[in-house]
């Protein structure tokens, strides 16, 4: 679906990189300053490499060597920023009608009418943008970017301006976006929970290059991949089912698998799929269950892959899930942990961040 080639020095930053694939939503993952957002303005157009090579579905955007290069407004790419970026002057449904009236109604792919339901804009389509929360001018900068008809998608860390509730109020709707539109999108995020929301297909940036791309844990667990993750974090996202649990605990239940975990109150019915994200650093091992210990959850599960790094051991344990678990080399040695072992994961309910429920389909 995307392939690309580039190489570019911009200064003392250099950029070669390379990517041929498949997956219509790809989370592109790295530390600051390792060429993200440069690629991104590459791919729009806005910036020009020395050299490369664009695709996306077959159409070539650029080829450098064959003398291609699509302007920025006709290569059909749509961007979404951290900040809205929304013209201050007009109201969400002129915002939204922008690009939409700038097409050819042959060119046209979403009616306003269906992006406004599916992004719940009614309500807000006579507001100027400066009347709505950061999550809203989320949902309108989507909005405008879907109804100019994008090929590509390309998500400039969108959720980094907005806190923790607004966020799992805007996940959703990238979700929507995912499963109704079809159109493919590299979302960009120092966040790994969100990019594993909407996708487990990741590529890794570092220093100007694209180190790994595909299946997240096992991207992750690469060679070269393993080292970055210390400063990035890593984190688990774990869907759950809500059971009925009662209010007074201040707790509720839910299954992971066949296993129940315990986690901060949901105000949610039971059968709701609630997500929470867990830091694999937060997750101790024991080789059995441990009796008369405040820790509220023990997960039973069987060690899948284990790769080390400077004294870190990253474990794949299958508790129902793939759970990422990050301990010293030293404990995994003390405890002689090999591949095929039971352990128990033992994670704390306040180690678990909520990111949003759901009522199931
Ligand atoms: N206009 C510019 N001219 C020269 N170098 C630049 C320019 N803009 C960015 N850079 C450099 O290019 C490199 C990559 O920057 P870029 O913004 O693409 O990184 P990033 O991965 O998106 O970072 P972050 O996650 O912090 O947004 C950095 O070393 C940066 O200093």
């Amino acid at each position: 679906m995307i392939e690309f080639e580039l190489d570019l020095k911009r200064g003392n930053f250099q950029l070669q990189a390379s990517l041929n694939s498949e997956a219509s939503v790809i989370g592109l993952f790295g530390p600051s300053g390792s060429g993200k957002s440069t690629l991104l303005s590459l791919l729009t157009g806005s910036l020009q490499p020395q050299h490369g090579r664009i695709l996306v579905d077959g159409r070539c955007l650029l080829d450098t060597a064959r003398r291609i290069n699509i302007p920025v407004h006709q290569r059909r790419i749509g961007m979404v920023y951290q900040e809205g970026r929304l013209f201050p002057h007009l109201n969400v449904r002129h915002n939204l009608s922008y690009g939409l009236q700038l097409l050819k109604p042959a060119q046209r792919r979403f009616k306003l009418d269906d992006i406004v339901a599916l992004l719940e804009l009614g309500p807000l389509l006579e507001q100027r943008p400066r009347q709505l929360s950061g999550g809203e001018q989320q949902r309108v900068a989507l909005g405008r970017a879907l109804l100019a008809a994008p090929q590509l998608l390309l998500l400039d860390e969108p959720m980094a301006a907005l806190d923790d509730r607004l966020k799992a109020q805007i996940l959703p709707f990238l979700r929507r976006i995912k499963d109704e539109t079809g159109v493919p999108m590299l979302y960009v995020s120092h966040a790994l929970h969100e990019i594993l929301t909407l996708t487990q297909h990741i590529a890794v940036m570092q220093a100007g290059r694209l180190l790994a791309h595909g299946d997240a844990y096992e991207v992750l667990g690469t060679e070269h991949v393993l080292p970055l993750t210390q400063s990035l974090g890593l984190e688990n996202l774990l869907k759950l089912q809500l059971l009925p649990s009662p209010q007074e605990s201040g707790c509720s239940v839910a299954l992971c698998g066949q296993q129940q975990v315990v986690l901060p109150w949901v105000d949610a019915v039971a059968g709701c799929e609630v997500a929470v994200v867990i830091p694999a650093s937060s997750i101790a091992l024991a080789k059995q269950r441990i009796e008369g210990i405040s820790i509220q959850n023990q997960l039973h599960g069987t060690i899948r892959a284990i790769r080390t790094h400077d004294q870190r051991a990253l474990l794949s344990i299958d508790v129902g899930a793939e759970l990422l678990v990050e301990i010293t080399e030293k404990s995994r040695q003390d405890m002689d942990l090999q591949c095929g072992d039971s352990v128990c994961c033992l994670f704390k309910t306040q180690a678990i961040r909520l990111l949003g429920h759901q009522r199931k389909a």
